[in-house]
């Protein structure tokens, strides 16, 4: 998948870091502060349930903003729910509203779904995404447990079949087994499906997951240079530094 000259899937994973600010003015020094850093990361996401305060038409405008001054980076539209451990406060069919209308009016790259929405929620959004040209996320994130290996194999599998080109699970691991399987349950993924896999277990004790989740199939690490999107992440830099013991 090559988006801006960003290969995704080949190499080394490639450094995503999230903007969590709320308003423009702060949104303006994430994006000073990303460009005084350039060559630590290379891809953005925006965390857009930080503008929940925002009206519609703002919303919209503030994503634009970004991505005009972040056009020489491939860009992730990410909306996070509360349940998913995000700020967003939407409703199932606010949420699928809002997208629909990104999808429509903002030039993004790719879009994070979250797949355990309403199952037709789900599919009307891959399928306008692909219409468009935007690339899908799917995800599910956990910040309390982590699932079984089975189940997070049967999650890859369901979000394969749903049409995702990138797969994500993020979860919380209690024990060094858990980290274990969500790496196990990227490589065998990797493996089954043709598409991209991404595998985090989030808190300190998963860091190894951000650090060589490469290693074992995952395309994309999360980092951040201004402020954690998630627990366990690492700074961009450090992160960009590290992946190159694995070269
Ligand atoms: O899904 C992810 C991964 C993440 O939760 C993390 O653990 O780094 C951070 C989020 O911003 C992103 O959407």
């Amino acid at each position: 998948m090559n988006i801006k000259g960003v290969e995704i899937g080949a190499g080394q994973p490639k450094v995503v870091v999230s903007f969590t600010n709320h308003s423009k003015e702060t949104i303006d020094e994430e994006i000073e502060s990303a460009l005084s850093h350039q060559g630590i990361f290379d891809i953005v996401e925006i965390r857009s349930d930080a503008f929940d305060a925002l009206s519609h038409e703002e919303h919209i405008k503030l994503v634009n903003h970004i991505v005009d001054e972040m056009k020489d980076y491939p860009i992730i539209y990410t909306y996070r729910t509360l349940n998913e451990g995000g700020k967003g406060q939407k409703t199932a069919a606010e949420y699928e509203s809002l997208l629909n209308a990104v999808l429509e009016q903002c030039s993004v790259d790719i879009i994070d779904i979250e797949f355990f929405k309403y199952e037709d929620i789900v599919d009307n959004l891959v399928q306008k995404a692909k219409e468009k040209g935007v690339g899908v996320i799917l995800s599910q994130h956990d910040f309390k447990d982590t699932p079984h290996f089975d189940e997070m194999m049967a999650t890859y599998m369901n979000m394969y079949e749903r049409g995702g080109d990138i797969l994500k699970l993020a979860y919380k691991p209690s024990d060094g087994r858990d980290v274990l399987s969500v790496l196990s349950a990227v490589h065998d993924a990797r493996e089954k499906f043709n598409c991209q896999i991404v595998g985090i277990a989030m808190g300190e004790m998963g860091r190894i997951t951000r650090l060589a989740g490469g290693v074992f199939g995952s395309c994309l690490t999360y980092g951040y240079i201004s402020h954690k999107a998630a627990p366990g992440q690492v700074h961009a830099e450090v992160l960009k530094e590290n992946l190159k013991i694995f070269e």
